[in-house]
């Protein structure tokens, strides 16, 4: 560190997000300096010994050298620490931040940063264990020059994601169209395990297919940072709506389901598969010659049987389920006008992709839709744990739009302490899971990123 008109890369928070970044980029060659607090420094220290990553002790010594500065912090915290290191930037630096929600990444720059920097806003969609080639890397070109754009383009060059241009206010209306509602449901499941005290995998009705996409998913949200997930829910003014609408929504439809009422819920889960999905009543699209658009995600639900977390004790599990946690989120997406696939290809997470992908296969074929209203109509086999469901829905709603980040810290961390012992073979499955997936329809890495803004269709 410290040639003469060297490019210094600084980045603020060195945990998962902020050490995945150094990574890239001190393997592809850029000078990086990064700090963590100041009492994590030694670790840190230790962390990069033996590589050309200069660690120093707080914010303002990586502010101070670094032309390009990434804040990698948690979403709550922004505002505290921008407001701590922020007028320590070089002048003429860009400046950028990696969090999840923009509002008030946006509001800690315009209050805190001095008026010669540049803004540049970044987001990676994925966590910090997919690589980021191929995947959508949000940029933001605020208020800077495109010169500045041009430069972020040229530092993230090395991680070969795809560039997806967007303002402050659409990133957080897509990411809330995509993330908000479908983390709700991961979380909703996970705390209805830990109230009934049982791992649904283990229960021989649940080994198959999109059931098996549906626990590994879940426990790859809870073993997660619980602070990722706090923040883009309760910081982002698009969530909250939706995360209470797909609440009203599993409720609606569960009395539905108690009153035996299979025409009112089948009338609902109809209007939702024309509106969500385009498709017409009784036909399978690709099937007796009717057109089909797109390629389905889910190519075949006997491909995810492999990545079962338990082998059933009997030949004749039942395969049969109300799937009221995917009726209920496709009816979230109709009452809220989301389009989903809109946003798939142009910023969809690889946890999104997965997860439109099981709502897709379900609501594509007529039969499989309807035997899961069937079943959720008349077989009472599934009610106490979609009662367990229902409630959960409600709960994480509450604490959502009550804005409490230790209520959710608590209700999280006592649901992902009830998981963890199995989140070892989960993160193997998930890796496995994601390939496939990923490898049926995901858009390919783009050698060199478009410069032209993607435009996208906005849908709330
Ligand atoms: N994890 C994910 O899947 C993704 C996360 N993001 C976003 O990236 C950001 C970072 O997330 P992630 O890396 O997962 O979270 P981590 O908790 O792993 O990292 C945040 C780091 O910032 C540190 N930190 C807090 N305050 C300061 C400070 N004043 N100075 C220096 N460092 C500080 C934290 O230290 P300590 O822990 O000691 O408080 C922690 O090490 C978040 O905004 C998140 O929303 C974006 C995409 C994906
Ligand atoms: O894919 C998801 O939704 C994830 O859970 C990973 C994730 C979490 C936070 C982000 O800001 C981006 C990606």
């Amino acid at each position: 560190m410290g040639v003469e008109n060297e490019f210094i890369i600084g980045i603020i928070g060195m945990g998962d997000m902020g050490k995945m970044y150094a990574n890239n980029f001190y393997k592809s060659g850029w000078s990086c300096i990064v700090c963590d607090r100041p009492e994590n420094y030694d670790s840190l220290f230790a962390y990069y010994r033996d590589t050309p990553v200069h660690v120093v002790k707080n914010g303002h010594l990586v502010s101070r050298k670094a032309d390009f500065v990434i804040y990698s912090v948690e979403a709550e915290f922004i505002d505290r620490v921008v407001g701590e290191y922020g007028a320590s930037t070089k002048v003429g630096a860009i400046v950028s931040a990696q969090t999840s929600v923009k509002a008030p990444e946006r509001a800690a720059f315009e209050r805190h940063l001095p008026h010669d920097v540049h803004v540049v806003s970044i987001h990676s969609l994925h966590g910090p264990t997919v690589s980021p080639e191929g995947q959508p890397l949000v940029l933001i070109q605020h208020t800077s020059p495109d010169w500045v754009l041009r430069k972020a383009e040229d530092v993230f060059s090395c991680f070969r994601s795809r560039y997806v241009y967007l303002t402050y206010e659409e990133h957080d209306i897509v990411t809330a169209n995509t993330q908000a509602v479908t983390h709700a449901a991961f979380l909703s499941m996970g705390t209805a395990w830990n109230m009934s005290q049982s791992y649904p995998w283990e229960l021989d009705r649940y080994v198959n297919g999109i059931e098996v996409v549906k626990c590994n998913i879940a426990l790859r949200i809870y073993a997660n940072k619980w602070h990722v997930y706090a923040g883009l829910a309760i910081l982002n003014p698009s969530a909250h709506a939706q995360v209470r609408q797909f609440a009203a929504s599993a409720t609606e439809l569960f009395k539905l389901m108690i009153a035996g009422d299979y025409h009112g819920l089948k009338e609902r889960a109809l209007d939702a598969r024309r509106r969500v999905f385009g498709y017409k009543d009784g036909v399978e699209p690709g099937t007796n010659g009717s057109k089909s658009e797109r390629t389905p995600i889910l190519l075949s639900e006997s491909l995810l049987d492999r990545f079962s977390l338990h082998q059933p004790s009997s030949q004749h599990c039942s395969a049969r389920n109300s799937h009221l946690t995917i009726l209920a989120m496709v009816d979230c997406w109709n009452r809220l006008g989301i389009h989903p696939f809109d946003h798939l290809d142009v910023a969809g997470t690889p946890l999104f992709r997965m997860w439109i992908g099981v709502a897709e296969y379900l609501f594509r074929s007529p039969d499989r839709l309807n035997t899961a209203l069937e079943s959720a109509s008349f077989d009472i086999s599934h009610r106490s744990d979609d009662t367990e469901f229902v409630v959960a829905t409600r709960g994480w709603s509450e604490v959502i739009e009550h804005g409490s980040f230790s209520h959710y810290k608590d209700k999280f961390e006592s649901t992902a302490r009830f998981l963890e012992p199995r989140f070892e073979e989960a993160a193997r499955m998930n890796k496995e899971m994601l390939k496939v997936i990923m490898e049926s329809g995901a858009p390919k890495t783009v050698k060199s990123p478009p410069k032209k803004p993607v435009s996208l269709p906005l849908s709330q």
